[in-house]
């Protein structure tokens, strides 16, 4: 099997006072092509550090350990700079609160230059016309007029978007999606599904997407990956985890979900 995207073995502890039983343990999984990866489980089971190892972002004491593999190379997940090289061109990312990843003082259009110069290497005019169509791409209306706009004139919706834009902007290979529609209402929720949806299809962008919200992971993925207590319950296809779960844990998310 060639994979995208493989992680082996993550596994993160703290190095602090409170160190001992890891916060995560030996977590794997592989994501192909074009594949959303759901990875589920309740609050505290290690989704998001497991997320943010990726891409070595933990915050000091945490430490993981672990392998990416990526575009035929390993990174070693206790070398955070190799892995900050992979942000934006290789990976992107976008979280459950658009508006604490956007400069509050930046406008709309300096978000776009930055990414767009940085990983594109394209000149303001060609940064202007990518920024405009990535804007439409993601279903914003009046494209010039956002760009000239500050984070706080947007409603959350269209942060969301405009995260999704500027992450897209660097065409990543991979997408870590870490509860990006929990603080949506439920139209806009929608809509942000499928555009994730669109983008992985139309673009062969793989993606993993967490959330502690079952019926969220199994409206999007093609596989899910169940977590409880910082280990890996099982991992299913999207079809399996209703109809043949095989851990007792994942039947009762089900049930639960199912009401
Ligand atoms: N900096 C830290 N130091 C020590 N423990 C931490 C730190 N950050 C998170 N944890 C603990 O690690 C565990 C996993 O946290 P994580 O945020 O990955 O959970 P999660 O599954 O994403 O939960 P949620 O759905 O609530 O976001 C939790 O028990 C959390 O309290």
């Amino acid at each position: 099997m060639n994979a995208l995207v493989k992680a082996e073995g993550i596994s993160i502890r703290s190095n602090g006072l409170d160190q001992g039983q890891a916060l995560v343990h030996d977590l794997s999984f592989h994501i192909e092509r074009g594949e959303v990866l759901g990875i589920v489980g309740e609050s505290g089971s290690g989704k998001s550090l497991s997320a943010l190892a990726l891409v070595g972002l933990l915050d000091q004491p945490l430490q993981a350990t672990g392998v990416l593999r990526l575009k035929g190379q390993s990174f070693q997940l206790n070398n955070a700079s190799s892995l900050a090289r992979l942000r934006g061109s290789d990976i992107g990312m976008i979280f459950q609160d658009p508006r604490a990843s956007l400069n509050p003082v930046r406008t709309i259009g300096a978000h776009f230059l930055e990414t767009l110069r940085t990983h594109r290497s394209l000149d303001r005019s060609g940064c202007r016309e990518e920024a405009i169509g990535l804007l439409e791409e993601v279903g914003i209306g009046d494209p010039d007029k956002r760009l000239l706009q500050f984070p706080h004139h947007l409603s959350g919706g269209t942060c969301q978007r405009v995260m999704i834009a500027l992450a897209l902007a660097a065409r990543p290979k991979l997408l870590i999606a870490d509860e990006p529609t929990t603080a949506l209402d439920t139209t806009v929720q929608a809509q942000v599904l499928d555009l994730i949806d669109r983008l992985r299809e139309e673009e062969g962008m793989a993606v993993l997407f967490i959330s502690h919200d079952l019926a969220v992971i199994a409206d999007i993925s093609d596989r899910v990956l169940v977590m409880r207590h910082g280990q890996q319950v099982e991992t299913l296809t999207n079809e399996a985890l209703f109809s043949a779960p095989a851990e007792d844990y994942t039947r009762s998310l089900v049930n639960l979900a199912l009401g």
